[in-house]
């Protein structure tokens, strides 16, 4: 079964990264490099990762003129990750660029990262939404046009929180990826995040990857928090 808990590696050196995943041995993860790490690193962070094996979500949410995100998404594909994402309020035409851009970087014999569409940031609250950014809808109508409109651009998923994919499952359909963060275990502090969720309520409500930074990554114990993170989005006991 492919790994479904992303952990979003938010430090800003690679040596942070070595010292983090030195306590998970030889295990295989599946890791998010976000702007962060990227933006200090650049691409070699990438061949360390998957050099060591790791599968990677490669998150710099693209945003901007159609012809802009096709070349950028051409060479991200160059960099062979598994996930990269746009935002959608970026529309279809973006959208639709930064698949073709990708499809046109993919090396041959390789497989198209999956692309996906950030909704409504799970830092946003509805209140946020109408007041400070001035759309007049609920969250859920707004999160649900965002994700029809990255299916008919035909990309494979999108980024919402937890509470919008059963929503999404009915309006988009099974097939397509609903990943999402926001991710805290009952006890963690919510930080920055609005629309939160436990793993446990993921898996309950279906989500198909769960994106978890600082519950894991500023554990006293990262290996013991991570297998407890996916116990609880597997539905096994501890
Ligand atoms: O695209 C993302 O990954 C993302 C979208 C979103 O709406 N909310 C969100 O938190 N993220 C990312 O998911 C991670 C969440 O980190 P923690 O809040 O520490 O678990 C961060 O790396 C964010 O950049």
């Amino acid at each position: 079964m492919s790994n479904n808990v992303i952990i979003a590696l938010d430090f800003s050196s690679k040596q942070e990264v070595e010292t983090f995943l030195a306590n998970f041995g030889e295990e295989k993860l599946y890791v998010k490099v976000g702007m962060e790490l990227f933006y200090k690193e650049g691409n070699s962070i990438i061949t360390y990762l998957k050099e060591k094996g790791h599968q990677i979500f490669l998150d710099l949410k693209l945003h901007d003129i159609p012809n802009t995100v096709k070349s950028a998404m051409r060479n991200l594909a160059r960099l062979d990750v598994d996930m990269v994402n746009v935002h959608a309020a970026g529309g279809s035409k973006m959208m639709q660029a930064a698949l073709e851009g990708l499809q046109e970087g993919t090396p041959e014999g390789k497989e198209r990262p999956l692309c996906i569409a950030v909704t409504q940031l799970t830092s946003t609250t509805e209140e946020v939404m109408q007041k400070e950014l001035m759309i007049p809808l609920t969250l859920n109508v707004a999160v649900v046009q965002y994700a029809k409109l990255a299916k008919e651009s035909g990309l494979d998923g999108v980024v919402c929180s937890v509470h919008e994919v059963a929503l999404l499952r009915q309006t988009c359909g099974e097939e397509f990826a609903t990943v999402t963060p926001g991710i805290r275990l009952a006890s963690d502090s919510v930080d920055d995040q609005a629309r939160v969720a436990t793993p446990e309520i993921a898996r309950e409500k279906g989500s198909s990857y769960i994106v978890v930074g600082r519950s894991i990554t500023k554990a006293s114990n990262p290996l013991h928090t991570y297998k407890l993170v996916k116990e609880q989005m597997e539905g096994q006991t501890v």
